[in-house]
């Protein structure tokens, strides 16, 4: 057993680097022990040499230039902990790999990108890009996969895949905050990206979508065939509503292999109580994956924050400790296919629509006309409340039909004199978890 150890130098020291310095650190021995040699920190960069992290720096080497890093004969890995699909953290790592550098990354917007061609030139250098703390965080999502589920087929792949919105969805739920006050902890708390519209927009949660896709179906990744919509439109009346009729607001990411090609979309999604996913709360993220041997695999843990995505930063280096390395992707860069995108107006589901009406005679039959022209079929209405002229909610939801027939009844909703405010629309999905 070679007793050389694997020398690392990381860029980047804030929520993630930090927590990647602080474990390795506290369990160099236990580390030391599972890869079969040490794992020793060299180096590290980052913006600001002064600033107090509550770590260690005094047996490191500081680098003002994190792309020194790449061409230091010594380092072995390379992590990348600044984020950005470009700029700094992508010249990098295309440095690193062009170097033969093995490249450990939390970085889904990075790969969302431009992992494809990291993936290739990973392999044309004959090392590896390692990327578990970028999907789920805590999660050993990526190792379930490319491992665990090897031997399946998978068609579908499902879960909560941003710590902050569920964090936000939670909180609003539980206490009735506000949402920018919830958001405003998540982001002291470590969750949520430097600009927080990535997580509540779903682009973060698309940035993870299109690499579980990619490993899943053994596909090239396909950020921009992504569907996706954020949870500023989730209101309070929303969540109460869900509740009233059985459910639970998850913003969710959904990949799947129809006809018309790959179907991915991140949006807020109504799921059952039944299901265990609608219980899965706070940080915490869930994926499950449908493998055609296996059957159904459902995988929970902490999305976000300094721990748990130190834990997945350091699994894959324990990894490259014991020379353990696999195609990034799964199956090598050159083999993943290319899809076509099946459109999001063919998807066909079930809708939850609440609509602010004024409360007036023959605006309900309004709307059901409207509906029953695009042939829609109601499935249940609620209103809560009578009003006279005033403006009230009223709730419906449809049995599963095309998205393009709910859009178009949805125009035409939105333009009846009684309807007050643009209409909102949440999918409800069918789940079995
Ligand atoms: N915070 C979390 O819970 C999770 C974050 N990630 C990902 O991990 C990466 C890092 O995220 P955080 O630690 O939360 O971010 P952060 O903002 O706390 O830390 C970023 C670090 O990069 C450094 N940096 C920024 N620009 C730089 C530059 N031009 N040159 C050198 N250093 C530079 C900063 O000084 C800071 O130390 C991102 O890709 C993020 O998406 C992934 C999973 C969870
Ligand atoms: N901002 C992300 C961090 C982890 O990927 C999240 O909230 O999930
Ligand atoms: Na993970």
């Amino acid at each position: 057993m070679t007793t050389k150890p694997l020398t690392v130098a990381i860029a980047g020291l804030g929520t993630v680097g930090a927590g990647t310095v602080k474990l390795l650190q506290e369990h160099a021995g236990l580390l030391a022990e599972r890869s079969g040699r040490p794992i020793r920190l060299k180096s590290v960069s980052a913006r600001d040499r002064k600033r107090d992290r509550g770590i260690d720096l005094s047996q490191v080497h500081w680098v003002d230039d994190p792309l020194a890093l790449a061409v230091d004969p010594e380092v072995d890995v390379v992590v990348e902990l600044i984020g950005g699909s470009d700029g700094v953290a992508k010249a990098l790592v295309e440095k690193s790999l062009h170097d033969g550098k093995h490249v450990v990354t939390a970085n889904k917007a990075l790969l969302a990108h431009h992992g494809n061609a990291l993936a290739r030139l990973a392999e044309t250098s004959g090392v590896s890009i390692s990327y578990e703390a970028a999907v789920a965080g805590g999660i050993p999502i990526i190792k379930l996969m490319r491992e665990g589920l090897a031997a399946n087929r998978i068609k579908r792949v499902y879960g909560i895949l941003n710590g902050t919105c569920n964090y936000i969805l939670t909180e609003m739920r539980r206490t009735g905050r506000e949402f920018a006050d919830v958001l405003e902890d998540a982001q002291r708390l470590g969750y949520a990206e430097t600009d927080p519209s990535f997580d509540v927009d779903g682009i973060d949660a698309a940035h993870k979508l299109s690499i579980l896709a990619s490993v899943a179906f053994g596909c090239e990744i396909n950020f921009a065939g992504v569907h996706v919509e954020g949870i500023r439109h989730v209101s309070a009346v929303d969540i109460a509503f869900a509740q009233e009729l059985g459910y639970r607001i998850k913003l969710l990411g959904i990949a799947s292999l129809s006809d018309h090609g790959i179907e991915q979309r991140v949006h807020a999604t109504m799921v059952s109580l039944d299901t265990a996913i609608a219980h899965v709360e706070g940080v915490f993220n869930a994926v499950v994956t449908i493998g055609d041997y296996v059957g159904q695999n459902v995988a929970e843990g902490r999305g976000a924050g300094a721990g748990p995505t130190a834990s997945a930063v350091v699994a894959d280096l324990i990894d490259l400790a014991r020379k353990r390395a696999l195609p990034t992707f799964a199956i090598p860069a050159s083999k993943l296919a290319r899809l076509p995108v099946a459109p999001m107006e063919r998807h066909y589901g079930a809708y939850y629509v609440r609509l602010m009406v004024k409360d007036r005679p023959g605006v309900i039959a309004d709307v059901a006309a409207a509906l029953r022209d695009e042939r829609v079929s109601m499935e249940a209405m609620l209103q809560r409340g009578r009003a006279p002229e005033e403006v009230v909610p009223v709730v419906i939801t449809t049995h599963e039909t095309e998205e393009s027939s709910m859009r178009r009844a949805l125009a035409r909703i939105a333009k009846l004199d009684t309807v007050a405010e643009p209409p909102r629309m949440i999918r409800i999905e069918s789940l079995t978890a």
